[in-house]
């Protein structure tokens, strides 16, 4: 967490998104008898799944075995989590009466999360656990198209012809978000991470129009709190100026935009996460070494900088690439 603040550390810190899942044979076997949803809401899976990479990879934290859409089925949305597609809404939302259908939520209401967390401030020892929610306009993406979406045509054709009711959507979700993630830090997490991953689809100036604000929204709501906010997003290499003002004290980037240059555009009170390519782990180990070396290097330009990839670890790696990752990034950053 010292790295998020831009204060000295012995080595740079390093973990992965979707470093819990199916990369991992261990997380396949556990999750074989059941779903997705459901396992998000047990806490000893919650638990077992978030703790598997962590023992595997003497990764520098842990990330809450969680997803996106927790909060959405939580505030009353119908929806399930399809392998294979992803998230699926039974009834999108495209009008002004489809609102009532998310209703604000409680800590009550994700309750299952609290257990998760503080069961694994327990397990877990001085390894920070990191708390996320997805951020309002990609949640809003997946609410309007039904499901994930490559044009968002939907989504933006709400966001240009119905102003008014596209910013009382973000900001329901907002207040969802702001909850879910408050629950999370009442509960021990030692930071939290605000994903964007749809916010690339977006020219700066909708992105600062429709979508900013309600960004803003949540990551400033949570400044008392105490503990480090990530804000990342994917594509986002136009977007990195803007993001950065919506109030994180972290952004991550994705593996287009070199450390360096994101963090001239982020601005120097801020530390930078990322950002080496999920399909770089497919390639051979020499070439691994040196892009993460480069990462490394460009990242030192940055107040702070945490290791990690520049999106999720993909499905099919191997995850041996990720332990040894792992200890070339202790290794070769070593202070
Ligand atoms: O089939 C399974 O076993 C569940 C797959 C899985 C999901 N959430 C998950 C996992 C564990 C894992 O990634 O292996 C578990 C999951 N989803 C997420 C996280 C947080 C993180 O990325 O570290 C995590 C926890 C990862 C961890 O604890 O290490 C967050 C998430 N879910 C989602 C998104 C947005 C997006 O990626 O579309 C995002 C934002 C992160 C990102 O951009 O990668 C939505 C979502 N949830 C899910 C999927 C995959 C559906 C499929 O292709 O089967 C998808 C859509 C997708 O990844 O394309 C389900």
């Amino acid at each position: 967490m010292r790295a998020c603040r831009g204060q000295s550390v012995p080595h740079t810190p390093v973990w992965f998104m979707r470093q819990a899942g199916r990369s991992l044979p261990e997380y396949r076997k556990i999750r074989e008898d059941v779903g997705m949803l459901e396992s998000c809401r047990r806490p000893e899976l919650v638990t077992e799944i978030t703790l598997q990479p962590v023992r595997r990879h003497n990764v520098d934290a842990a990330i809450l075995f969680s997803d996106i859409v927790v909060p959405l089925a939580a505030a009353g949305v119908d929806l399930d989590i399809v392998a294979g597609t992803g998230p699926v809404v039974a009834e999108p939302i495209r009008t002004a009466g489809d609102l009532d259908r998310l209703r604000p939520i409680t800590a009550d209401d994700v309750s299952f999360v609290g257990e998760s967390v503080r069961l694994l401030v327990g397990e877990l020892g001085a390894t920070p656990l990191i708390g996320f929610a997805g951020a309002p306009f990609t949640l809003a993406s997946y609410l309007i198209e039904g499901g994930p979406s490559r044009t968002y045509t939907r989504t933006k054709a709400m966001m240009y012809g119905d102003p008014q009711l596209w910013h009382a959507l973000l900001s329901r979700l907002a207040g969802i978000t702001a909850a879910f993630l408050r629950t999370q830090i009442d509960a021990g997490v030692s930071a939290v991470q605000l994903f964007d991953s749809w916010a690339g689809a977006l020219s700066e100036a909708d992105y600062r129009e429709f979508v900013l604000p309600h960004s803003a929204e949540v990551l400033g709501g949570l400044a008392d709190a105490g503990v480090p906010r990530i804000h990342f997003g994917v594509g986002t290499s136009i977007l990195l100026r803007a993001m950065g003002e919506a109030g994180a004290d972290v952004v991550g980037v994705d593996w287009r935009t070199p450390l360096d240059q994101a963090t001239a555009l982020i601005g120097p009170e801020r530390a930078v996460q990322g950002n080496l390519d999920p399909a770089v782990l497919f390639a051979t180990w020499d070439v691994v070494e040196r892009e993460a070396r480069r990462v490394l290097a460009q990242g030192r330009a940055a107040p702070g900088h945490v290791f990690n990839l520049g999106h999720g670890v993909l499905p099919e790696t191997n995850p041996d690439m990720l332990t040894r990752l792992v200890e070339l990034v202790h290794t070769v950053s070593a202070r």
